[in-house]
């Protein structure tokens, strides 16, 4: 199996997703794509989640980060709440390796009425990644709906990286479940590395970070922060204190 370009040499990462102006506007702290990505390159990130349109027309400026393309699209949405909407397949891995990457990403939302067509693609995208030497970065997440009254709840999300796992992701990104102690069952459950995605903007920060601190603890990979940091004040920061707690050993870049 092609080992993830994002993981660092002690198999964690620290992702920061940009590419959320891709489905909804407005994104404040997040208006300009070289600035947010000039910042988190240079303060270490491992990889970075981004449009083909930010990936094409700033990929000499990753630096060290691993650009990881989203190749699915969905209507936009106002606003960062992010209310359902629709999804189709909208980019290939022959447009991923034009742009000189590595990993690309769809997303699965387990529960919307789409559901199936994105579990189909996943499951087309995984087999062509193998064959291709590329990694597939699944990212599957339930969302509120009537199969998943609490998607953030340990066993919804348990499933949802088990079944990333079985589609053929070689790395899963998905909800920090509630409590964030429950991954370890999720990680156990899939055995693919398992990636945290930040969430909503957090009201309790220092809450968010020990949060990730302790999935870290039971065996999570990483976390692909998006709202969190570009939408902080100081982005950079953010990548910072995230090594801490990922890379303990690396010392900061
Ligand atoms: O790629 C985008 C993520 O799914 C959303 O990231 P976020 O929840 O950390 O803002």
């Amino acid at each position: 199996m092609v080992l993830p370009d994002f993981l660092a040499e002690d198999g964690k990462s620290v992702i920061i997703a940009i590419d959320h102006t891709l489905y909804s506007w407005p994104c404040p702290g997040l208006e300009d794509r070289g600035r947010i990505i000039d910042k988190v390159a240079a303060a270490g990130a491992d990889g970075i989640i981004a449009s083909y349109g930010t990936i094409r027309d700033f990929r000499g400026r990753f630096l060290h980060a691993a650009p990881i393309l989203k190749l699915d699209i969905t209507t936009l949405t106002m606003g960062t709440n992010y209310a359902l909407t629709e999804y189709v397949m909208a980019y290939t891995i022959e447009d991923a390796r034009r742009l000189d990457v590595r990993t690309v990403l769809t997303y699965i939302q387990l529960g919307a009425p789409f559901e199936l067509e994105a579990l189909r693609q996943a499951a087309m995208l995984a087999a062509r990644c193998d064959k291709e030497g590329m990694s597939y970065l699944c990212e599957i997440m339930p969302v509120e709906s009537k199969t998943y009254p609490d998607p953030a709840a340990p066993e919804a999300i348990i499933a949802a990286c088990r079944t990333g796992a079985e589609l053929g992701g070689h790395a899963i990104k998905t909800t920090m479940p509630v409590p964030s102690t429950a991954i370890a069952e999720a990680v156990k459950a899939c055995g693919v590395p398992v990636i945290l995605a930040g969430g909503a903007f957090a009201k309790d920060r220092q809450q968010l970070m020990k949060d990730v601190a302790t999935a870290i603890g039971q065996g999570a990979a990483g976390v692909a922060f998006g709202r969190n940091a570009w939408g902080a004040p100081d982005p950079g920061a953010v990548v910072s204190g995230l090594r801490e707690i990922i890379h303990p050993r690396a010392g900061k870049r």
